[in-house]
């Protein structure tokens, strides 16, 4: 890997952060999870997110895409004053804006692909959520499932229904948080294959945890964390 330390500074960053801190835990023993993050993601950029188990990534990344409120700091994402949001305001703010892939998938099991697609665009306000959601699940290749329960679907289709779920509102924000760590690895290439493919489509900025080394090579910027901070911050040269 050819990598240099990142000095970019985007002009209309689609996210800025500064000192940024997350306390979690109880009054009487409180767990400083991020301790004074500062960082700049610039629109469009493809960035990914290193650091040991329990270095506050997925902290990080609650906080930076609005599931979890700051304890301290300014925290600005694609235009909205996050840090001065409550829990309704974030909720308000994600929709549209930012789409969410996770480990885990978290489709709802009682709607079929195309509903666990529409449904979100449907509570955002968009008229066109059904053709929207078809056309995207034909996308990332499941035109012929789209009627099929979360259930009736193997690992690597769910994860495909989660992408286009957090793609199809065109959001200007894609968070992944180790997405292909539930699949094996031939299938968990051909995730990362289609999420880049789908975020080179909507030109959306990406952000993705990941213990992959090599996925990490695939992005134009890597961000490694220790302990609650950025330890590192270096661009992909050859990306
Ligand atoms: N609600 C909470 N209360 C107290 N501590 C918490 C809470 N949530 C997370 N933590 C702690 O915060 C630290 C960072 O956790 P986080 O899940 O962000 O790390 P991570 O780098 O994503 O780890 P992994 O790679 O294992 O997923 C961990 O030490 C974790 O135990």
């Amino acid at each position: 890997m050819v990598s240099v330390t990142n000095t970019s500074s985007g002009a209309s960053p689609a996210i800025s952060a500064r000192n940024l801190t997350l306390t979690l835990g109880s009054a009487s023993a409180p767990v400083d999870i991020l301790r004074g993050i500062d960082l700049d993601i610039a629109k469009g950029e493809v960035v990914a997110l290193l650091g040991p188990s329990g270095s506050g990534k997925s902290s990080l990344m609650a906080v930076l895409s609005g599931l979890e409120r700051a304890s301290g700091g300014t925290l600005n994402v694609a235009g909205a004053d996050f840090a001065g949001m409550d829990e309704d305001g974030l909720a308000q703010a994600r929709r549209g804006r930012i789409g969410i892939v996770l480990q885990a998938f978290h489709l709802l099991p009682t709607m079929t692909a195309a509903e666990n697609v529409a449904t979100p665009m449907e509570l955002a306000g968009a008229q066109d959520a059904q053709p929207r959601a078809e056309a995207e699940l034909e996308a990332v290749g499941l035109g012929h499932r789209i009627g099929h329960y979360p259930t009736q679907l193997s690992g690597g289709e769910q994860q495909r229904v989660a992408i286009a779920r957090a793609i199809a509102p065109r959001p200007e924000l894609i968070f992944a948080d180790e997405p292909t760590g539930n699949l094996d690895v031939t299938t968990g290439e051909e995730i990362v294959k289609l999420l880049f493919e789908r975020r080179t489509a909507s030109g959306a900025t990406l952000l993705i945890i990941t213990h992959d080394a090599a996925l990490a090579e695939k992005c134009e910027r890597v961000l490694t964390m220790a302990d609650g901070v950025i330890v590192s911050d270096t661009k992909n040269v050859a990306a």
